[in-house]
């Protein structure tokens, strides 16, 4: 018989997750994997290396593609005007790529990062790279400070986010991986950030498949809130191209080790 040689695709499921990435991947079982688990209760505030105060500038884009990436959705933001500085990211300006999205089955998990073991019911990623120092958002990827991401958790609440509805408002469109669509309204990405500006920060690596160790990850504290409806629009996505059905339920990656790794604090 003729062996069906499975795509050695990387997933979130027992046969292709998070548990076996590193056969395929090695940097996953390195020592600053991501996410972590926020010990709030080693979380250091380094008063005396008072960091900078994180600043950020972005432009508000209309027409930006969003697509349907069979891991998630994923829209891409290429924004040569936007600016990440300051904070924990010394004297470099890091630049707006792309925003995508981590959720769970149910809301009570989702979230990539947890806070004293507690899940959130999803993770919003503004993926940012170092352009002082690298050219292109490839390059900067093989590079320890090569990007920056700002992590976003969501809890389910009654009024829906305006913001998150123009990306939901698309979905339909993009149901089976490699779709993509243009999302007509404007979106600041601005918007997506919560009133409070308090975060916790450490040096780790992307969430998914190559696992690069080359991220400065910034998590802010205060979660921003969606609606149950508009989580339950993401499950719908689908994972494979066309007839056969696997809903995108779940796309999180468990926390990882922090071992020796400091764990800042900033409450701004
Ligand atoms: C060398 C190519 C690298 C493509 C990296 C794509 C990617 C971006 C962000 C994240 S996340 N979830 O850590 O924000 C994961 C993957
Ligand atoms: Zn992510």
């Amino acid at each position: 018989t003729r062996a069906r040689v499975m795509a050695a695709e990387w997933g979130y499921s027992p046969t292709n997750g998070p548990d076996v990435w590193a056969r395929l991947f090695p940097q996953a079982g390195g020592a600053r994997q991501s996410p972590v688990d926020i010990c709030t209760s080693i979380a250091s505030s380094d008063s005396n290396l008072e960091m900078k105060k994180l600043t950020f500038a972005y432009e508000s884009q209309s027409d930006l593609r969003i697509l349907n990436t069979g891991h998630g959705w994923k829209v891409e933001a290429p924004q040569s005007g936007s600016r990440l500085e300051g904070g924990p990211l010394g004297e470099d300006i890091y630049q707006l790529e792309q925003f995508h999205c981590h959720w769970g089955e149910t809301s009570a998990e989702g979230s990539e990062h947890t806070v004293d073991g507690r899940a959130y019911a999803g993770e919003l990623h503004l993926v940012h790279w170092n352009t002082t120092k690298y050219q292109s958002f490839a390059e900067a990827a093989q590079h320890p400070d090569g990007l920056a991401v700002l992590g976003v958790f969501f809890d389910v609440g009654n009024e829906s986010n305006d913001e998150i509805e123009k990306i939901v408002s698309t979905l339909s469109e993009i149901k089976f991986k490699g779709q993509f669509t243009d999302i007509p309204d404007v979106i600041d990405p601005t918007t997506f950030l919560p009133s409070g500006l308090g975060y916790w920060t450490y040096l780790g690596s992307l969430t998914t498949p190559p696992c690069n160790e080359c991220v400065i990850w910034i998590v802010y504290k205060e979660p921003i809130t969606v609606t149950e409806e508009q989580l339950v629009q993401f499950r719908c996505l689908s994972a494979c191209s066309g007839e056969a059905e696997e809903f995108i339920v779940k796309n999180y990656r468990p926390p990882q080790p922090l071992g020796n790794r400091a764990l800042r604090e900033c409450n701004a």
